[in-house]
């Protein structure tokens, strides 16, 4: 900051009574020159004042455009690749990675650091520094330190839960066991299958199972949500796995970012492909035997990049089904352990008009046959609810939920 000149002090001059006319006119005449040197400083500070106070307001002013252009218009996303002198910096555009060399508002000049994310405007001017909360990363990843599913509460899959214990549960717990034989556990496992049919439970439940971190992200998301931010969250991912092992990272819809690859090189398509390219080198640079395991689903296991089930990558493929007669039973059976039913219920009879139903729908059902009962005033739940409730969700679906759930998986 600039330091106020100091103030010029005031000339003072005493006259001897005793001097002659000639001799005080002098004397005066010096006073005066005194006092004229003093006006012209005074005058000159003022002025070096009005041009400091007309740069300040001008300062201001445009503080208050660039705050009423922060409020009005649209920003851009994009992160800081270097930061160079005079507040000066290198950023790249999300979407179309374009390297963009720009200027920070000095409001903010101190607070911009490589790597963070930033808003721009029109002219790429930084505005402002995103924040934690505003980070796509909180947004973009479920994370539960202690999911709270078991493997009691799936039904109808046992094959594949012991498969996917041996897969993900085993190195986790008992890593030795695969260094003693010498063999790599699975890199990653893909569980394959209609919707709703427990896939996610089941990662959740191998978390649970091992303590570990369950770190969730949906593939469709990061290509429909976060545009231009895929390849950095996958890293993201992966960077906050290793902070919390052991975790179990679960991909969901990974269709959604390792599609087989499409003619059309429109730049949605090439972020798509940064972001696959992306998960690949990290599973690639992955310690199989780690205490990070990786579990991504998908129902539409034909559209696959054939690369993601390459060795050292996903795979151990893991079909999980619709549940069939005996598994619709038992599902029925989990979700009406907390309601309360009426001794007469034929489990056995529900599964066999249940045909086609996923686990999810089975649950609906269950909350269906519920409401049946609570619109009859009842606090118990009988068969005929049961069957009231298949009629009234085939009625109210039949276009679209029952025969959805083997659309896109063939
Ligand atoms: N096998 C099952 N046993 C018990 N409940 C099930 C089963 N499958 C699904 N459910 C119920 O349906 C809900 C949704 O299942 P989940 O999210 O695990 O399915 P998903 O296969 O991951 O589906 P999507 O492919 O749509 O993501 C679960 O919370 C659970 O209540």
């Amino acid at each position: 900051m600039s330091r106020s000149p100091s103030v010029p002090e005031r000339p003072h001059r005493e006259i001897d009574p005793d001097l002659s006319d000639d001799e005080r006119l002098e004397a005066l005449r010096g006073h005066f020159e005194d006092l004229t040197e003093v006006r012209d400083q005074l005058s000159e500070q003022l002025d070096a004042a009005e041009e400091r106070r007309e740069q300040l307001r001008e300062k201001v002013n445009s503080v208050e455009r660039e705050n009423e252009t922060l409020k009005s218009s649209s920003l851009y996303i994009s992160t800081v690749e270097d930061v160079l002198e005079d507040d000066e910096v290198v950023v790249k555009q999300h979407g179309n990675n374009q390297e963009v060399l720009t200027d920070v508002s000095p409001r903010i000049a101190e607070s911009v650091e490589s790597g963070d994310r930033v808003a721009v405007n029109d002219s790429f001017s930084i505005q402002t520094v995103l924040d934690a909360e505003t980070d796509a990363r909180a947004q973009a990843m479920e994370i539960a330190e202690k999911p709270d599913v078991s493997y009691d509460e799936i039904g109808g899959i046992d094959e594949q839960v012991q498969e996917v214990r041996e897969a993900v549960e085993q190195p986790l717990d008992e890593p030795e066991l695969f260094e003693d034989v010498g063999i790599e556990p699975p890199s990653g496992v893909l569980l394959h299958g209609p919707p709703g049919t427990g896939k996610t439970m089941l990662a959740k439940a191998v978390a649970t199972e091992t303590d570990a971190t369950f770190i969730k992200m949906a593939g469709s998301e990061l290509v429909r949500k976060f545009i231009g931010e895929g390849s950095r969250l996958v890293r993201d991912l992966f960077e906050m796995a290793r902070e919390r092992e052991p975790a179990i990272i679960f991909i969901d819809e990974i269709d959604a970012i390792a599609t087989t690859r499409t003619e059309s090189k429109t730049s949605g398509d090439a972020e798509v492909q940064r972001t696959m390219m992306q998960l690949l080198s990290e599973m690639d640079g992955f310690e199989a035997r780690g205490d990070i395991r990786i579990i991504a689903a998908t129902n539409r296991f034909d559209m696959l990049d054939r690369a993601i089930l390459r060795p050292g990558r996903f795979d151990r493929l893991i079909e999980v089904p619709e549940p069939n007669q005996e598994g619709r039973e038992q599902i029925l059976e989990i979700h009406t352990r907390e309601m309360a039913v009426d001794d007469g219920i034929d489990f056995a009879d529900l599964a066999a008009e249940t045909e086609g139903y996923s686990g999810a729908e089975i649950e609906s059902l269950a909350t269906e046959a519920g409401m049946f009962a609570v619109r009859d005033d009842r606090t118990e739940v009988r068969h005929e609810d049961f069957t009231n409730a298949i009629e009234k969700i085939e009625d109210d679906d039949s276009s679209d939920v029952i025969s959805s759930a083997g659309y896109f998986y063939q």
